[in-house]
């Protein structure tokens, strides 16, 4: 069965996006909670229809409110954000309880959450002291940022969605598989910035000393055995918004290889599940720092789970961190 929904992206992707947007319409009318959806998610992402984030919110309320799992838990994380309006911690954690006996997702964001020290407005409170493994170029480390639990939550919200990895090709200006990066991702985008994920961001955020609005979105790396990410750069010439930072962190243990190298510097990296490893990718002038090359070794066995996050120096201006973030 095609639904006007997937009518509508057809259209879209053709060229017709007006046309796509007026099936959306008629579809919303006869009260198609997944018409609301996809509308939503064109007006957060600005394609095939200008972006305006609160219109999206809008949309994405009326889906949730027609009973669309998707619709709700996007809805949170806008609210959680700030998309779309301000930010509403307290918000958001009431929509996780509107849904919480609907979907499991909810519930289990909701309990984790119920764990974490956070002020009202969602900011941890904790401190995160990081111990230096290597001062210039500066390599840190913190034991425990998240617990297994939330480890095991950010696998089990990952997984589902895993993709082949890509880097971006500097002569095609496009993302493409590589053998450079033999892995699986799964990211984290504004629409799936959930509360929970949010929460995290804001941990690393802490962590580091950025801004959570300085992260792109977080990734989470999946390693089957003798996959590898070889060794490349982070920060490449020609971003003006560079990414100065990089957070890992291990969100498992139970496999062999896999450590992050630094060939450059003599560090081989492997942490337990939870602890962080941050690494500055430029020198004082912001300009990418040479010795940084750094490598996912291959897996020898079992299957490594990552979480990373590219920290810029800078928040992003209207248009996002440009042609080299990942994949929204
Ligand atoms: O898998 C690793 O150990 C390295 C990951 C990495 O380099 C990255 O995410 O940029
Ligand atoms: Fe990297």
């Amino acid at each position: 069965m095609t639904t006007s929904a997937q009518q509508a992206m057809a259209l879209a992707q053709a060229g017709q996006a007006g046309e796509g947007l007026a099936l959306l319409r008629a579809a919303q009318a006869r009260g198609e909670a997944d018409a609301f959806l996809l509308e939503g998610l064109w007006l957060i992402e600005g394609r095939f229809a200008p972006r305006d984030p609160a219109a999206a919110r809008a949309a994405l309320g009326k889906a949730a409110e027609l009973g669309h799992v998707g619709a709700a838990r996007t809805l949170a994380g806008l609210v959680a954000c700030g998309v779309g309006g301000d930010p509403d911690w307290q918000g958001a954690q009431d929509v996780l309880r509107r849904w919480a006996e609907r979907d499991a997702v909810a519930a289990q964001q909701l309990a984790l959450i119920a764990r974490m020290d956070l002020d009202a407005d969602g900011i941890p409170r904790g401190d995160y002291p990081l111990q230096v493994v290597h001062d210039d170029p500066r390599v840190a480390r913190h034991e425990g940022l998240l617990s297994a639990d939330e480890c095991d939550f950010l696998i089990t919200l990952a997984e589902p969605r895993m993709r082949r990895a890509t880097i971006f090709h500097d002569e095609l200006q496009r993302f493409v598989e590589d053998p450079v990066r033999r892995s699986d991702k799964s990211g984290f985008p504004l629409v799936s910035e959930w509360p929970f994920v949010r929460a995290i961001n804001r941990r690393i955020a802490a962590a580091t000393g950025t801004s959570v609005e300085q992260g792109e979105p977080l990734q989470v790396l999946r390693y089957a055995e003798t996959q590898e990410y070889r060794p490349h750069f982070d920060a490449v010439a020609g971003m003006d918004n560079p990414r100065i930072l990089t957070a890992l962190v291990w969100l498992n243990e139970d496999y062999a290889g896999g450590e992050t190298s630094f060939p450059d510097i003599g560090i081989e990296a492997r942490g337990k599940t939870g602890d962080l490893l941050v690494f500055a990718n430029t020198d004082a002038e912001q300009r990418p720092d040479p010795r940084m090359r750094h490598a996912g070794r291959p897996v020898t066995a079992g299957v490594k789970f990552l979480a990373s996050r590219w920290i810029r120096a800078r928040p992003p201006g209207p248009e996002g961190f440009g042609r080299h973030e990942v994949e929204r």
